[in-house]
């Protein structure tokens, strides 16, 4: 529609609601980062908000004073100047998961324990074993909040007057499902109460609720200050660990489909660490095709591609368009980062396009990150928790494995061929798909051995 009407602003009108769609970096910037005071609300979901409870947590609650104060919460703790904190927590789970993937037979329950357990970690300060209820709680509770965000899964949120229909009423399975879901969301923001009774007892390490239960103000009322460190810290939680999943899905099956990348990234990688030895944080300067492969995957495949839809508080005026209060504003994150005139091919799998010709990083380049995290005052808190989470885990599997095909019943490769979910949904996901961890070399095998007996 953007091409065919030659506009990077398009209006759309559904069932009486004003959709106002934003299609290049420039109509974003200059709508919900310069003008962010009125373009920071979010619409009112009635299953996610009324029905599950998700109205007062942070990516779901309207612009207000209350945002605010759980937005600084998130803030305080992760700092984009000071995710060094940080850095032990996310290698340990990122050495979890090197363990278990040359075995692995399900990669997304694999990768799911990673990200559960960093977010865990950096959001409570508690490392579960395993299959943690914990961590099987969130898993179900994130689920439940991507199933009930997909648009139009629930009839309930084009006609709100069917919230009291009672359970029981033929037909009313969406309430049976919005109590199971809350009961998820309760269990999953009691967590809060593990870090809690730690830091009481002086053995919490540092986590976003640790932080930020340190820095409640006694004079105040603190009850009310907990209920906001509980939420915000459940929203950060949930926030992280889908998205993170789907990141490292999608780097996992470009992969499969590029050897040659991973040629180039192993190449990079054995001239950068030498033989038997595992990234750290620290080899980031000298790993900039590692990061490259980080920005391409997120910008050909952005996890969130509409981002999560915006609200507009008043009404406005741009560019001779009128804008009324009330309208939805998604900004397309896909069309930004398949943009030819920044990105030329856009459709091809090209982390080169991020180096210049020595090889370092091409200032002159837009980083996509500045479109998949969100924009203006909503833009991700967690995002550059996530950056360090997943370079270091990239980083991590190609130095220990190649991703290979699964053989066929011969013994002979099966051609890769991954597709990505074409379905309307808010998060971006590759369809299943198979393949091997194959370990690089025998000291890459001493190291993972090495790394299992550790932990
Ligand atoms: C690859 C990983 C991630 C991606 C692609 C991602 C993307 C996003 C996007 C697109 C938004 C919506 C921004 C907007 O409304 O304009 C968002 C919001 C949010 N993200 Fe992330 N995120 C990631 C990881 C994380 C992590 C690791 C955390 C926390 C540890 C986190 C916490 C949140 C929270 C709390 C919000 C809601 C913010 C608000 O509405 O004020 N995210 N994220």
């Amino acid at each position: 529609m953007c091409r065919k009407y030659n506009s990077d602003i398009v209006h759309l009108s559904a069932l009486g609601n004003s959709i106002i769609v934003l299609n290049s970096s420039k109509v974003i910037n200059d709508l919900v980062e310069k003008r962010s005071s009125i373009y920071s609300s979010r619409p009112h979901s009635v299953m996610l908000g009324d029905l599950m409870g998700w109205g007062e947590y942070l990516p779901v609650m309207p612009y207000n004073d209350d945002w605010k104060i759980q937005r600084r919460i998130v803030n305080q703790a992760f700092p984009p100047s000071d995710i060094k904190r940080f850095q032990p927590k996310l290698l340990s789970a990122t050495h979890d998961l090197l363990g278990i993937l040359a075995q692995t037979d399900d990669i997304v329950k694999d990768l799911q324990s990673w990200a559960f357990l960093f977010t865990l970690d950096v959001v409570y300060g508690i490392h579960p074993e395993g299959t943690d209820s914990l961590s099987t709680t969130a898993v179900q509770a994130v689920e439940s909040l991507a199933l009930a965000s997909i648009p139009g899964a629930f009839y309930i949120d084009q006609f709100p007057i069917l919230k009291y229909v009672p359970e029981w009423f033929p037909g009313a399975t969406f309430k049976r499902k919005a109590r199971e879901w809350s009961d998820l969301r309760i269990k999953m923001t009691d967590t809060f109460s593990v870090t809690k009774e730690r830091v009481a007892l002086g053995t919490a390490t540092t986590s976003l609720t640790s932080v930020a239960l340190e820095q409640i103000d006694l004079s105040q009322n603190t009850r009310e200050q907990e209920e906001r460190i509980k939420k915000a810290a459940a929203a950060a939680y949930a926030g992280g660990a889908d998205t993170s999943v789907l990141a490292l899905q999608s780097f996992i099956a470009l992969m499969l489909m590029h050897p040659e990348i991973q040629r180039e990234a192993h190449s990079e990688l054995d001239k950068a660490l030498g033989p038997g030895n595992l990234p750290s944080f620290s080899d980031e300067p000298s790993l900039p095709y590692i990061t490259a492969i980080l920005r391409e995957t997120l910008r050909l495949q952005p996890v969130a591609p509409l981002g999560v839809p915006h609200l507009v508080t008043r009404d406005d005026i741009y560019n001779g368009y009128f804008i009324p209060k009330g309208s939805v504003v998604i900004s397309n994150a896909w069309s930004v980062c398949h943009n030819e005139e920044d990105y030329p091919n856009p459709n091809q799998f090209n982390p080169s396009r991020f180096l210049d010709a020595e090889g370092k990083h091409n200032p002159n380049l837009q980083d996509p990150s500045g479109a998949t995290f969100g924009f203006g005052r909503r833009v991700c808190p967690g995002k550059h928790i996530a950056l360090a989470s997943l370079f270091i885990v990239i980083a991590s599997i190609l130095t220990c494995y190649t991703i290979e095909p699964e053989l066929d019943e011969h013994g002979e490769p099966v051609k890769p061929e991954v597709e990505w979910n074409p379905e309307p949904t808010l998060l971006n996901n590759p369809l299943p798909f198979k393949c091997r961890f194959v370990p690089r070399s025998e000291e890459i095998e001493e190291s993972l051995r090495r790394l299992e007996s550790e932990f």
